[in-house]
């Protein structure tokens, strides 16, 4: 499929100055001309504009909901856009806040997909039960079902309607989860592989079976949302919410290789790389490289080598 790559330069799901700079940094890692040397369409739609609603007070913890809000709604449309375009959606952020709008955008043209969550976090806080009040923690509670009656009114989310039930949607990665969070994902029932499954049963068992739990009833669009500090911070340092023991750069790897296999990508989001958060030029860069890398990997980059289908032996 050809590929359609959107920016969203977004900050204001959390506190950290720097998020905003993602997608100028891994377009600046050549991503464009390297999935072009993959053989891949590519067109990139450029950075969408975000700009702050004005008097926009805070819900009790909750920062910024106009300004959250409008910038999922501009969005989801620029993501429905792309997938009537018949392109596979690339959504460069920017926080995980962003998941509300790529996802919500996504199941307007394909309200079949199915979600993969790799993240040292669930994303699944409701504004009742957030501890810091911050959107990146919460966009799962405001697109699962089962949820809707836990998430009140709040002023710039009233375009939104849930599109997933908690069997729709998987989880890899976890370590560092809320008790409101543990519990929803508990009490739903919700597929989780945290890191004590991804040492239990190896990567390889994690994904046959996430992949199993959600294309069992039959193949479906599989929309990947990678929040980049899934990946331990060894690998990835330059990111707002780092949390060690998280997926050596092998794992990481091997997880969008196998979502790439099932040849059901629809729409991938690579979040959370913040270039103000490296300490140093090598921690920004190898952040920056992480995240190139899940998104070559998700189009084909394998590490067995590759050679075009014309190649001739000299
Ligand atoms: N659970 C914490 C951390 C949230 C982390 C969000 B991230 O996964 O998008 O980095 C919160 O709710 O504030
Ligand atoms: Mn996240
Ligand atoms: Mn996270
Ligand atoms: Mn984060």
């Amino acid at each position: 499929h050809p590929i359609g790559i959107v920016g969203a330069p977004f900050a204001r799901g959390q506190r950290k100055d720097g998020v905003e700079k993602g997608p100028d940094y891994i377009r600046r890692a050549r991503l464009v001309a390297k999935l072009g040397a993959q053989g891949h369409q590519v067109k990139d739609y450029g950075d969408l504009k975000f700009e702050d609603v004005p008097n926009d007070e805070p819900l009790g913890r909750v920062k910024m909901p106009k300004t959250v809000g409008s910038a999922n709604k501009q969005l989801a449309d620029a993501v429905k856009t792309v997938k009537k375009n018949g392109q596979t959606c690339v959504v460069l952020g920017g926080d995980h806040s962003l998941a509300i709008g790529s996802i919500y955008g996504h199941a307007a043209a394909r309200p079949d997909l199915c979600v993969v969550w790799v993240d040292a976090h669930a994303d699944i806080n409701t504004p009742l039960t957030s501890p810091t009040g911050n959107f990146h923690g919460q966009p799962v509670s405001y697109l699962l079902r089962e949820l809707h009656s836990k998430i009140p009114v709040i002023p710039g989310f009233s375009w939104i309607k849930p599109c997933l039930s908690a069997q729709d949607i998987v989880y890899i990665g976890l370590r560092d989860l809320d008790p409101g969070e543990h519990y929803i994902i508990k009490h739903l029932g919700i597929k989780a592989f945290s890191m004590t499954e991804v040492d239990r049963l190896g990567i390889g068992r994690v994904m046959e079976e996430a992949c199993d739990h959600l294309l069992s009833k039959g193949k479906r669009p599989i929309h990947l949302s990678y929040d980049i500090d899934a990946i331990d911070p060894s690998v990835s340092p330059a990111t707002g919410t780092p949390v060690k023991g998280g997926l050596t750069y092998r794992e990481s790897v091997y997880v969008a290789e196998e979502i790439c296999r099932t040849g059901l990508l629809s729409a991938l989001d690579v979040v959370e790389v913040n270039p103000d958060r490296g300490k140093t030029e090598e921690e920004v860069s190898s952040t920056v490289s992480a995240a190139v890398d899940v998104v070559l990997s998700c189009f084909g980059q394998l590490r067995e080598g590759f050679h075009p289908s014309n190649y001739q032996l000299p």
